[in-house]
């Protein structure tokens, strides 16, 4: 008996023991035991789609012991204060991790990737030069009536499908996502999408993004997988399809459009082509000036304008939908906070300092929408949309060093360890949220949507929380759903413009909105926060 438990469990032991040489972690570092031999602890985690609230528990968990966790054998995730500058500082350069290459598309067989997903720092640095003009935030004012006029089709399209019936029910969620494609479709290329006129996922390109985030998310936990899947050699050369998605089918058919334009056309076709006030346009004119030999840039290639404008849509459509889902979701559960949101809104109409139904984006920025931009800014604390650990990799030989506020506890990742930090975890921090828990650490209201919390102690509103402006900026500093550093997002001031103009234009246009059902909200984390079942009635 003795003998046959010797022999069984001596292959499992010399497994463990070989896996502990792989870890490459220091052993203080606590985590789920599985963690330590395999990554499949955090694949299992995505599949259940659920590792936004599993990673806050292990940080909750092991809070006491260390802000560090392991999710696998070299890999850990970290929450707590100022952290975000101990990872994401442009000095620290720490490259993106392989989870990212996964994201890659494959166009005419070969790697293309977008901005988001480059993990090579160097082709990085190239690729941004070029571009980060068209995403600066002088562009905004140009941007800003190609969102005004988007937002003003979906009002009406709104009213006259849904509100023009009292009683009847939409699924606002999927008319917040047409919406969000359809923007980035104008923004990107002037062309709406089609999803806000037709009611439909047109050509099943939300489906076909949907899926990709699904299957990257989960591959990602384990690179290699990719390697041998979806980045298969022998299955891109035989069985993949040139280009895969339909949004870059799409997209390559409007970019030959406007090529033609400007290649074969007339001088006005010509100007045309190159005026728009879109993105395909900035990025055109790039191509224009820059020439293709200079080594400080890529050479603005078609492959590249055409991973631009894919990125663009990946980029900015699901990531919006969810966060203004996120904001109805929680505006429409709790009254108190939209009522002190209508009474902003209409005294700003009626003062004359807000255009209805899209406030401009200088309006939005002005002391009359204050607790609007405390509702947007608390959902994306809350909420922020994409909620996986945004991993970076340690290359440095000498490692990672990190200490705990304090500086008490200290440690140094090894070179190959892959470190980074989930918002969801991280905007739960009360340490960081919730400027009352040094006195009252029982009572922390950190979970909870609550608006006010970002109010300056002088504001008038009379529920303010009273927090200092020093309380404040380290809150503000420990934001991270738009990542931080040089890898920031780069459509932030795009995104905050399109979310403080719809969000006020829906909520005075239907006052009266309300939820159906909350039973049938669900969440499904595949990197993107994604929920379904914000069933509302416009006009009850
Ligand atoms: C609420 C909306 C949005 C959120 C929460 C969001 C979030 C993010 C995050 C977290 C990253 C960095 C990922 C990482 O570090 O791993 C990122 C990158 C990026 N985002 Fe956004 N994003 C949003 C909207 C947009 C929009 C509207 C656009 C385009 C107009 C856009 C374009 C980009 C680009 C190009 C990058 C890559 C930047 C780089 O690596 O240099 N995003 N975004």
């Amino acid at each position: 008996m003795i003998v046959s438990l010797i022999l069984w469990t001596a292959p499992l032991l010399v497994f463990i023991y070989l896996c502990n040489l792989y870890s490459l972690l220091p052993s203080k570092i606590p985590g789920p035991l599985l963690a330590k031999f395999t990554d499949l602890h955090r694949f299992l985690s995505v599949y259940r789609r659920n590792p936004h609230n599993e990673q806050n528990d292990l940080h909750k968990q092991y809070r006491d012991r260390s802000d560090l966790v392991r999710l696998g054998p070299n890999t850990v995730s970290v929450c707590g204060p100022g952290y975000i500058q101990q990872i994401y500082a442009i000095d620290k350069k720490l490259p993106k991790s392989d989870f990212y290459a996964t994201f890659q598309n494959i166009v005419n067989g070969r790697r293309a990737a977008s901005l988001v997903a480059v993990t090579d720092e160097q082709v990085h640095a190239k690729m941004k030069r070029l571009v980060a003009n068209a995403y600066a935030l002088s562009t905004l004012v140009e941007f800003e009536p190609l969102v005004d006029s988007t937002t003003h089709v979906f009002l009406d399209v709104l009213q006259e499908r849904f509100a023009s019936q009292k009683g009847k029910v939409v699924d606002l969620g999927e008319y917040l996502q047409f919406y969000a494609f359809d923007v980035m479709g104008e923004l990107t290329m002037s062309r709406r999408l089609g999803f806000i006129d037709e009611g439909v996922d047109v050509n099943s390109i939300m489906k076909s993004i949907g899926a990709n985030f699904q299957y990257f998310s989960l591959v990602g936990q384990m690179s290699w997988l990719d390697k041998v899947l979806g980045k298969n050699p022998i299955y891109i050369k035989y069985f993949r399809k040139q280009v895969s998605s339909p949004i870059l089918k799409f997209a390559q058919q409007l970019l030959q459009e406007r090529l033609q334009e400007l290649e074969g056309g007339g001088k006005t076709e010509k100007e045309s082509a190159i005026g728009k006030p879109d993105f395909l346009a900035r990025f055109l004119q790039v191509r224009n000036q820059v020439p293709g030999t200079d080594e400080e840039v890529a050479p603005m290639t078609d492959s590249l304008l055409l991973s631009l404008m894919f990125g663009n849509i990946n980029a900015g459509a699901d990531t919006i939908a969810t966060t203004l889902r996120a904001v109805f979701f929680y505006l429409l559960t709790h009254p108190d906070t939209m009522a002190t949101l209508k009474d902003e809104l209409n005294t700003a109409h009626e003062n004359r300092k807000m255009t209805v139904p899209c406030p401009t984006w200088q309006e939005t920025q002005s002391e009359h929408l204050v607790y609007t931009r405390c509702v947007i800014k608390e959902a994306i604390r809350l909420w922020p949309a994409l909620s996986l650990s945004l991993e970076r990799k340690v290359v440095n030989p000498a490692g990672l060093p990190l200490h705990s506020p304090d500086g008490e506890d200290r440690v140094v990742l090894p070179r190959g360890t892959i470190v980074g930090i989930n918002p969801y975890v991280l905007h739960r921090d009360p340490r960081i949220f919730d400027p009352n828990f040094a006195l009252n650490p029982s009572h922390s209201n950190v979970e909870s949507f609550d608006p006010a919390r970002w109010l300056p102690s002088t504001s008038a509103l009379k529920n303010s929380r009273g927090n200092t402006e020093a309380q404040l900026k380290v809150m503000e500093h420990d934001i991270l759903t738009f990542s931080a550093g040089k890898r920031t997002c780069l459509g932030k001031n795009i995104a905050m413009m399109e979310m403080l103009k719809v969000v006020p234009a829906l909520v005075m246009r239907f006052p009266d909105m309300q939820l159906v059902d909350t039973s049938r909200w669900k969440v499904k984390n595949a990197w993107v926060l994604a929920q379904t079942g914000l069933d509302v009635r416009l006009k009850p």
